[in-house]
């Protein structure tokens, strides 16, 4: 409950009370809280009661927030659910809200790392067929350890930037020799993205338990794909240019505090993992998304399907003593449900080309100039309440 107007299906209702960077006309860009539609202004909200450490709201990314830890994010969530609740605080607070339409959301943190896991059993195993027909579709390492790659934290972007077509090396199976020019077989990756706040040291990996003390939260991803690229580059190295252009995520970091309400326990792993990736208090969340093209809604991927759990991919990832910082991002990879209308690439969804769909009235496999993809996500808890993740939107531009 919350004396503020939130319209009812809200994303962001009282209990969610994420994260962002906004900026209002042309003054200084600083964090904000979203609740319902508005934007809680949080600096002048914080340094007027003389809030401990107020000025990491002023500041033009999350990432000082981010690096408080723990027991700073949790007093910071408590501080917030308090304002939103308690009707003494509105003479305080209401001057601070602003109508979300009034302002433009920024990347919200600085990207340090970024890395991209591949944690959907269906996933692997629809992109499994379609690369690589002669052989078992999952390969014999899938479900043995969290696989996944590096990718290309400068050119995180965020939600509404336009993507431009990449050009590069393409080589179908038939073709004599590779040839250069723009990608033909541009898609998305519906993912979850996890946001990292306190950093680990070097030397040290992260214990599959120490998850919640490092992560502080999730945004959506779009992880756009060059299907004709990558199929050409990735052996035996993996993803390269046909993911490197341009990954989207939302604007609105959403705690893990406020998505615990909404976590679910992991399905069984079988076979049985190795020590370092076993816990008995694996989680995964029951998210559904949804992609829009062009504004049709064309499929729905569940989050509670995924194989990995987010705290396996952090213990995976710093095994071998890498240390996280920071702001690194690390991406759920594709979700991707049993059914047809669950999958998280137009590659799976249009069975590379060779089932389109119909977008419109209009035959659709991959994506067109001038088309428009958002990815929206929400969580309904057991009590009834909606955490909603927002949405991440790009739209593409020719390229050159
Ligand atoms: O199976 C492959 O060769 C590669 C598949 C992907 O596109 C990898 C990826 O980006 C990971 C993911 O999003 O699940
Ligand atoms: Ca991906
Ligand atoms: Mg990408």
């Amino acid at each position: 409950m919350t004396w503020i107007n939130v319209p009812d299906g809200s994303p962001f209702g009282p209990e969610n009370l994420p994260l962002g960077i906004f900026r209002a006309g042309d003054e200084e860009p600083r964090m904000g809280a979203a609740i319902g539609d508005q934007v809680m202004d949080l600096a002048p909200v914080a340094s007027a009661q003389m809030l401990d450490g107020s000025q990491v709201f002023a500041e033009p990314t999350l990432n000082s927030f981010l690096a408080l830890g723990r027991p700073a994010w949790h007093a910071t969530r408590e501080w917030l659910l308090d304002l939103v609740r308690n009707e003494n605080n509105r003479d305080a607070v209401e001057p601070h809200l602003i109508p979300q339409s009034a302002v433009t959301m920024l990347l919200p943190f600085e990207v340090a790392d970024y890395v991209d896991f591949y944690a959907s059993e269906q996933h692997a195993t629809n992109l499994g067929r379609l690369f690589r027909p002669d052989s078992e579709p999952l390969l014999p390492n899938w479900k043995h350890l969290p696989v996944g790659y590096h990718g290309r934290a400068g050119t995180v972007v965020t939600s509404g930037t336009d993507i431009v077509r990449p050009s590069g090396q393409r080589k179908a199976p038939a073709d004599d020799a590779p040839t250069y020019g723009l990608s033909q077989r541009l898609d998305i990756e519906v993912e979850l993205g996890f946001v990292v706040g306190s950093p680990s040291k070097l030397g040290e990996p992260v214990p599959v338990d120490d998850f919640m003390d490092h992560v502080y939260g999730v945004v959506l991803v779009n992880d756009w794909s060059a299907r004709d690229l990558q199929a050409w580059e990735y052996v035996p190295l993996g993803p390269f240019l046909g993911k490197s252009f341009a990954t989207s995520i939302s604007p609105w970091v959403v705690s893990l505090e406020a998505l615990e309400a909404a976590e679910v326990p992991l399905a069984e792993q079988e076979p049985a993992v190795l020590p370092y990736l076993a816990s008995e208090n694996l989680a995964n969340y029951d998210i559904t998304f949804q992609v829009y093209w062009n504004g049709q809604l064309v499929s729905s991927p569940p989050y509670r399907e995924m194989y990995w759990s987010p705290a396996q991919m952090l213990a995976h990832l710093s095994v071998n003593g890498a240390s996280v910082r920071t702001g690194d991002l690390y991406a759920s990879g594709t979700v991707s449900g049993p059914e047809k209308d669950q999958r998280g690439s137009f590659i799976e969804l249009s069975w590379a080309g060779r089932e389109p769909l119909t977008v419109n009235g209009e035959e659709r496999t991959f994506l067109v100039d001038g088309d428009e993809v958002t990815i929206t996500g929400s969580a309904t808890t057991p009590d009834g309440h909606r955490i909603g993740l927002g949405s991440v939107t790009g739209r593409i531009l020719p390229g050159a």
